[in-house]
């Protein structure tokens, strides 16, 4: 029986194992420094078994791979070339910077297993074993970086593992490259996002209206601050390089606004807009979870008064739109509460929010935001 080792089982780690679990016939054994989520893995059938100690942990192990935030890995790679793996062990990793631990892989004389990163291009700001879930990768961009010396045939037995299992699309890229683009649409993005929060959160301090008057926009723009910031520190460490060009860019972008709001200069101020709008619909579409299981659902923001629920259902029923399941997903203070609707087909899902759209409410697709 073949085997992968899976090195930390939180969000990442847990759902990669529930893939391989569900679509290949590997054992699938974890690592972890929490004994708890451990346990809770186990418990629930994501892992086969699970480890405290590292070699006990990849023993035998066909794949290993790292699920741990980058800087960690980096320790786990430093132990593991201290370690006989198995002739043939590919080794992997999850990380989202791949220039570092690759170079930090390839200068390990001593690891006894060909190391190939890797980085699915999908997650969520949730964190932990309770949070995975196995179609969390399908249909999303699996990034490999084998360097130019990486045997073809090892390339292609990971890309063909992960490909059954995660039913992601696997691609290669060189990774100084792979950090550059990813540095820019989720890094760079992480960081917007967490000094927006910040900065308003400075002026809430003050006047808690700002917290309170924070709607959609801001909510929308904003969920991915609350992602775990050990993992952040780490990305933003390692990648250091790409990041401040980046921010650079960013702050030249934000100064050329800034002088055409300063000008008053309207036409300048349009053409930003109309150059993001332009841009922003013009970005693949990325609707459902995967296409063996599309998700037709929405969600919509209802006022908080007794019978604000059931009027939305009365509405669809009413229209004979049958709402195959429905769930309240955070109740905002003294505003809104955020409306889960799934539908049994995407017909049902357009007519709905037509429908909601009518009447006022304000309605909008989190499966867009949810995937990076
Ligand atoms: N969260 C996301 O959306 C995505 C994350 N990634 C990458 O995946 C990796 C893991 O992230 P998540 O699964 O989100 O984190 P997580 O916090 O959900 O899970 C990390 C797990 O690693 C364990 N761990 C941490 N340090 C350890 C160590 N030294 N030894 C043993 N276990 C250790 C923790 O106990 C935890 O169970 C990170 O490198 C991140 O950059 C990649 C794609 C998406
Ligand atoms: O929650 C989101 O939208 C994300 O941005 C998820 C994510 C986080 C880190 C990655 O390296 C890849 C995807």
């Amino acid at each position: 029986m073949k085997k992968a080792a899976i090195l930390g089982i939180g969000l990442i780690g847990g759902s990669l194992a529930r893939c391989l679990k569900e679509r290949t016939n590997l054992i699938v054994e974890g690592f972890d420094s929490s004994k708890e989520s451990l346990a809770l893995a186990t418990s629930a059938g994501i892992i086969d078994r699970g480890h405290t100690d590292l070699t006990q942990a990849v023993a035998e192990a066909d794949f290993v791979f790292l699920a741990v935030p980058v800087q960690a890995a980096k320790g786990l790679l430093d132990q593991l070339s201290h370690i006989p793996l198995k002739k043939g062990c590919i080794l992997s990793d999850v990380g989202s910077t791949k220039e570092e631990i690759v170079a930090h892989a390839n200068q390990l004389k001593e690891l006894s297993a060909i190391f190939i990163g890797g980085h699915p291009m999908a997650g969520s700001h949730r964190s932990g074993v309770q949070a995975t879930n196995p179609l969390l990768f399908e249909n999303a961009y699996y990034v490999l970086t084998p360097l130019p010396d990486t045997p073809t045939s090892d390339v292609e037995r990971l890309s063909d593992l992960l490909s059954v299992a995660t039913r992601g699309k696997l691609v290669t890229m060189a990774p100084e490259y792979h950090d550059q683009v990813v540095g820019a649409i989720s890094h760079l993005p992480h960081i917007i996002a967490s000094g927006l929060v910040n900065q308003v959160s400075r002026y809430n301090d003050k006047n808690e209206w700002f917290h309170r008057l924070a709607a959609g926009g801001f909510r929308d723009l904003t969920r991915i601050a609350a992602a775990h910031p050990i993992m952040w520190r780490d990305i933003l460490l390692s990648n250091r390089k790409a990041i401040l060009h980046l921010m650079d860019d960013w702050i030249a972008e934000m100064e050329g606004v800034r002088e055409a709001i300063a000008e008053a200069n309207a036409e300048e101020i349009q053409s930003f807009f109309t150059r993001a709008k332009i841009s922003r619909e013009g970005l693949p579409e990325r609707r459902f979870k995967g296409m063996l299981h599309p998700l037709y659902e929405c969600y919509v923001d209802v006022p908080d008064y007794p019978g604000a629920i059931a009027a939305v259902s009365k509405l669809l029923a009413d229209n004979e739109v049958n709402i195959q399941n429905i769930g309240v997903m955070e109740n905002r203070e003294d505003c809104a509460g955020v409306l889960r609707l799934v539908f049994v087909d995407e017909e049902k899902l357009i007519r709905a929010r037509e429908l909601l759209r009518a009447k006022q409410y304000y309605v909008f697709d989190l499966d867009e935001q949810e995937e990076g």
